[in-house]
């Protein structure tokens, strides 16, 4: 019983989500504790981001709770800024999360009427177990990186990698690259690949919006004052005059509006760093579906088959909740994501809460954890009346 360590709260996951959650509970004089597989706090931003990566939205919507960015910052931070930003936000709150410590199970006891967490401390190499009243996930949006079912890829000849593994284009000079997969991240790393003088190709299998960040603050602004069909509609008719017809590129816009496909299926459009005229020069060339792979030879469904040395899968990110949450399905659907709708998608039953699963970015993951600091001091307060200074 004795190595069973006892608090008010739980977080699952050192990224932004957690360490915000943190700083309104501690603010609160809430005791919680904060575990984090990696050994260091934000791993996402720190180990598997790419070098040229910068915030997309600008930083009235990047922020953490009780810490806006300094007026001195530019508008959209570089990711060394936004980690130099992380790192203040874990000293100004004075956050002490426990590294190299991953959850394996998290389970809801009915008669303790509290959650008992399994841990693997990957420094001590030790199983360490936990129980709190409330549990938190935080584990984030993109937990592991999704690599698709291709018929071959575990036998091509080159370099395989996925877009979280990416730091730049420097070791891909002269190398014939595809990249899989037109998110903001293909994207981006198909431009990154180029300038570094990669013969670069990337996959465009379904319709995605091109959008610039002005356009996309544009839009953010609008949405205080406008519905989000006429906010669309402008956006969609800045980033045609922008573009232009891409059809002829293989690029074509989805039918629903940009704002609406992120709010409704937390799709996001794509921000064009510079990707769209590398494709309309040719120096980027944008191929069709994968249908299998020989050895080094790609073939596409348009039957074309091009020999590459190495293969980017910027193929999207899963969350892992389900995997260490037993019988998630109160809370979780099984793609990990929350089962209520979003407003609500914050609180599950038996005082378990999701920070940072709504899709909507760093701005989302401020206002849930906010949510969640606040009514779990709520259900606290009414307690204490009952059963005083239980944690302290
Ligand atoms: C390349 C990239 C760029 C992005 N840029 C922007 C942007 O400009 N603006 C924006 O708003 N959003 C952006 N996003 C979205 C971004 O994911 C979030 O804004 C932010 O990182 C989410 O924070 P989080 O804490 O929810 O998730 P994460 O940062 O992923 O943190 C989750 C943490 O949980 C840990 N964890 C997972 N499972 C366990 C476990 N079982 N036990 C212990 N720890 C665990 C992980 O190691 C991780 O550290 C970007 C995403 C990517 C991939
Ligand atoms: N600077 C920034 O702020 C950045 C932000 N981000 C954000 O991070 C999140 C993750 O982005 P990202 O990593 O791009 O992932 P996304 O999930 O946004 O995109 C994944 C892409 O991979 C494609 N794909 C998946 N499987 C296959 C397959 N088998 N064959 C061909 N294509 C495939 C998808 O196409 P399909 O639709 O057809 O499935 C989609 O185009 C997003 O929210 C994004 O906005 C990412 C990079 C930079
Ligand atoms: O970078 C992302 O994909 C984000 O999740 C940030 C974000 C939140 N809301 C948006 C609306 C349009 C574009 C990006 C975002």
């Amino acid at each position: 019983m004795e190595n069973i360590e006892e608090t008010a709260v739980v977080i699952v996951g050192a990224g932004p989500a957690g360490l915000a959650v943190s700083a309104c509970l501690s603010l609160k004089s809430i005791p919680y504790i904060l575990l984090e597989k990696e050994d260091c706090v934000a791993p996402l931003w720190k180990k598997h981001a790419y070098d040229r990566l910068h915030l997309h939205l600008a930083k009235n919507y990047c922020f953490l709770p009780f810490k806006p960015h300094s007026p001195s910052t530019p508008t959209y931070l570089s990711k060394d800024e936004f980690i130099q930003y992380i790192d203040d936000y874990v000293s100004d709150f004075d956050i002490k999360p426990r590294l190299s410590c991953c959850v394996e199970c998290a389970l809801y006891l009915e008669d303790e009427r509290n959650w008992n967490i399994l841990v693997k401390n990957y420094a001590s190499n030790g199983i360490e177990i936990y129980r709190a009243q409330f549990l938190v996930i935080a584990s984030g949006e993109n937990a592991k990186g999704f690599i698709p079912e291709i018929e071959g890829l575990s036998e091509f000849k080159g370099q395989v990698i996925h877009s979280s593994e990416y730091k730049s284009g420097l070791e891909f000079h002269g190398k014939n690259v595809l990249v899989i997969g037109c998110g903001n991240s293909g994207m981006e790393l198909a431009y990154d690949l180029a300038n570094y003088g990669a013969r670069t190709s990337i996959v465009i299998r379904s319709p995605f919006h091109v959008v610039s960040r002005e356009l996309i603050r544009l839009g953010m602004f609008l949405l205080k004052y406008f519905p989000i069909n006429v906010v669309d509609s402008l956006v969609t008719f800045g980033a045609k005059t922008m573009f232009g017809d891409l059809s002829k590129y293989g690029i074509h816009r989805p039918k629903e509006g940009p704002f609406f496909l992120k709010a409704t299926k937390g799709r996001s459009p794509v921000i064009d760093v510079g990707t769209v005229s590398k494709i309309k020069t040719r120096e980027i060339k944008v191929l069709p579906a994968v249908s299998s792979i020989k050895e080094d030879i790609v073939v596409f469904e348009n039957g074309q088959r091009q020999a590459f040395d190495a293969i980017i899968l910027a193929t999207g990110f899963r969350s892992t909740a389900c995997d260490w949450l037993e019988d998630y399905c109160y809370v979780l659907n099984d793609q990990g994501f929350p089962k209520n709708r979003y407003p609500l998608h914050w609180k599950g039953e038996k005082g378990v809460y999701c920070v940072g699963l709504s899709k909507m970015g760093l701005f989302g993951v401020s206002s849930d954890a906010e949510q969640t600091a606040n009514d779990i001091a709520k259900l606290l307060h009414a307690e204490t009346d009952n059963s005083k200074g239980k944690y302290n």
